[in-house]
C-alpha cells in the first residue's frame, strides 16, 4: 500500500473491521492508507480508505496485515478510537467462528444479538480509567438496525448458497487455545450459539465510543463438542476460504446498503449519541478527574469538557 496516499480530508462514516481469512473486500477501490497514532497507542493495522460510487469506507485488520496479532493482543482500545476519530460511526465486523449448535453449519452466516463474556480481563477493556469513570449500558451489545441491513442483504443472496441465522449468543473466550469438551458443553448448555475470541473487549468499546457496532459472523467448524472432526487452525482457513466469496459479497451487500444512506441517522449512529457521555459526566466529581484521562476521553468526543 506505500504507493496509496495517507491522508484522506473528508470523514469516513462506515468501517469494516476484518477478521480471520477477511482480509478484503471485492468491489471497492483503495485511495489511501492511513497511520494513525491515539492516545490508547496503534491500530492493529493502518486504515485502509476504500471507495465506492463515491462513499469512503475505513477496513481495518484486527489481527494485523500479517495476523501477527493474537486475540488477545489485539489492539482493540487503539482500533475503536482510531476509526471514530476519522468519522466512524457505523462498525460491521467480521469474525470465524466455531458453531455451538447443530443447525449452524459450517459456512452458516450469523447476526448473533448477545455476548456471554468468557475473557479473563487480560485485555484493556475500557475507554473510562486511570481518574474518569463510566458505566455504559450493554444490556443488548450489537445494533439492531444494522443487523437488519444485514438479514436483508443475506436473505436476497439466499439463491446463491448464502445460510443466514438472525440472532444468538456469541461466547467469545480468551483464547488462544481452543476450549476443552467440557467447556464446549458447558457454552451449548448456557445457550450459546457460537464461539469467538475477538467479539470482547470490540463490542465494549464500539458501545463506550458511541459507534453502532454488529459483527457477522461465519461458522467454520463444530468446536469439540460435536462428533465430527473437534476445530484446528486448518479447518477454520479452510472453510473461510471456501466461503470467503459469499464473506465478500455478503460485507460488500451490506456496504452498499449503507453507503447509500451514509448520512443517515442510522449510519450517523444518533441512537447511541450522548449515551456514553451521560455515563462519564455523572460519575466522577470535578477534583477526582485526572487531566490525562480527560485529554484521552476529549480524543474520543472532542469538546466534551466544555459543556
Ligand atoms: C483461527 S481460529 C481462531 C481465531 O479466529 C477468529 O478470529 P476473528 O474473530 O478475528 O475472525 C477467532 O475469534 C480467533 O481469533
Ligand atoms: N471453535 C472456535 N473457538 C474459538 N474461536 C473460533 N474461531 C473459529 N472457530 C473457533
Amino acid at each position: 500500500m506505500a504507493s496509496l496516499p495517507d491522508h484522506f480530508d473528508r470523514p469516513v462514516r462506515i468501517a469494516v473491521i476484518g477478521g480471520t481469512g477477511l482480509g478484503k473486500i471485492d468491489g471497492y477501490t483503495p485511495i489511501a492508507s492511513l497511520d494513525v497514532t491515539t492516545p490508547w497507542g496503534k491500530p492493529s493495522s493502518p486504515i485502509l480508505i476504500l471507495e465506492h460510487g463515491g462513499v469512503p469506507i475505513g477496513f481495518l485488520a484486527r489481527h494485523g496485515l500479517y495476523h501477527q496479532l493474537a486475540p488477545h493482543e489485539v489492539a482493540a482500545r487503539a482500533n475503536i478510537a482510531a476509526l471514530r476519530s476519522l468519522g466512524v460511526r457505523t462498525v460491521i465486523a467480521f469474525s470465524a467462528v466455531g458453531s455451538l449448535q447443530e443447525e449452524i453449519k459450517p459456512m452458516d452466516f450469523v447476526v448473533p444479538d448477545q455476548i456471554i463474556d468468557r475473557t479473563k480481563g487480560i485485555r484493556p477493556f475500557t475507554f473510562f480509567e486511570g481518574g474518569v469513570v463510566g458505566h455504559v449500558g450493554f444490556a443488548d451489545p450489537f445494533d439492531a438496525g444494522l443487523a437488519a441491513t444485514v438479514q436483508q442483504c443475506a436473505a436476497a443472496m439466499r439463491g446463491d448458497g448464502v445460510v443466514l441465522h438472525s440472532g444468538g449468543t456469541v461466547v467469545c473466550i480468551e483464547g488462544p487455545q481452543f476450549s476443552t469438551r467440557a467447556e464446549s458443553n458447558m457454552y451449548r448448555s448456557w445457550g450459546g450459539s457460537v464461539i469467538n475470541m475477538s467479539a470482547l473487549p470490540e463490542a465494549k468499546l464500539a458501545r463506550e465510543a458511541e459507534l453502532a457496532y454488529q459483527m457477522i459472523c461465519m461458522a467454520t467448524d463444530y468446536d469439540c463438542w460435536h462428533t465430527t472432526e473437534d476445530v484446528d487452525v486448518a479447518m477454520v482457513l479452510k472453510y473461510m476460504e471456501a466461503n470467503s466469496k459469499n464473506a465478500k459479497h455478503l460485507v460488500g451487500a451490506v456496504l452498499d446498503q449503507l453507503a447509500a444512506q451514509e448520512n443517515s441517522d442510522k449510519v450517523l449512529a444518533k441512537h447511541w449519541e450522548g449515551s456514553a457521555q451521560g455515563a462519564v459526566k455523572f460519575m466522577t466529581k470535578p477534583a477526582g478527574r485526572d487531566p490525562e484521562a480527560m485529554k484521552r476521553i476529549e480524543y474520543l468526543f472532542p469538546g466534551f469538557w466544555e459543556n
